[in-house]
């Protein structure tokens, strides 16, 4: 997929047991590598949950390329990916059949480009195994090969660099700052190192609030 990159929200309301994370959070970017700082707790997660289409929009508009995700969810979703942090999210599934899934609900293969991405990440001999009985950095580093499927324009990646060694981190960092020439790449993390590595420019969850 070619062309856009481009998120925005405005007025994005959150709330959890009745109590409110965020309210009138604001956010507009383009095509690059953002990184997504804040305290634990913060909101990061759920925000990125939002502007995937995870997580029910309490109040508020998330834009994908211009696209409504509330009115156009299927549409705008298929120009998304989002790597969410760590959680088995398809136990009964092996890697393979999670790329094959992937594939079809963005109607491409799984193409030469993803095929390198999983050898590099050394995940060619775990293709066969469910879900469930992958180490938690065998598990991200699939669910980051099935996120660049199609080449989404948005990408959206919830501490990515999290139960990764040294090489896997420095494979992604690399693929991130590819991925931040034409699209845009939001990544929640703590990682100052690997933040750098991945030439993003940061932005403080609390500069958020209120800001739109
Ligand atoms: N399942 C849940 N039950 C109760 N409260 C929750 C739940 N999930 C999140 N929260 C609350 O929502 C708020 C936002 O959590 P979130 O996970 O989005 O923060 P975060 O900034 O991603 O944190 P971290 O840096 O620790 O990953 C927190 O105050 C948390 O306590």
């Amino acid at each position: 997929m070619t062309g856009g990159g481009h998120l925005a929200c405005s007025g994005l309301r959150a709330s959890v047991q009745g109590r409110t994370v965020f309210a009138g959070l604001g956010l507009e970017l383009g095509p690059g590598v953002h990184a997504l700082r804040g305290e634990n707790g913060i909101g990061k997660s759920t925000l990125l949950r939002m502007l995937a289409g995870a997580q029910p929009i309490e109040a508020g508009r998330v834009l994908i390329d211009g696209i409504d995700l509330v009115r156009a969810p299927g549409e705008a979703r298929r120009r998304l990916a989002y790597v969410p942090d760590g959680s088995p999210v398809y136990p009964f599934m092996t890697g393979e059949d999670l790329l094959r899934f992937v594939a079809a609900a963005r109607r491409v293969e799984v193409g030469a480009d993803i095929r390198a991405m999983l050898g590099g990440f050394g995940l060619d001999r775990h293709l066969r195994t469910r879900f469930d009985a992958l180490s938690l950095g065998t598990r991200r580093k699939m669910l980051l090969c099935a996120g660049w499927i199609g080449a989404p324009p948005v990408l959206l990646l919830d501490e990515p660099s999290n139960g990764l060694d040294r090489a896997a981190r420095d494979d992604l960092a690399r693929l991130l700052r590819e991925a931040g020439r034409d699209r845009m790449v939001l990544y929640a993390s703590h990682d100052e190192a690997f933040i750098a590595a991945s030439g993003a420019a940061t932005i403080g969850m609390l500069s958020l609030f209120g800001a739109g």
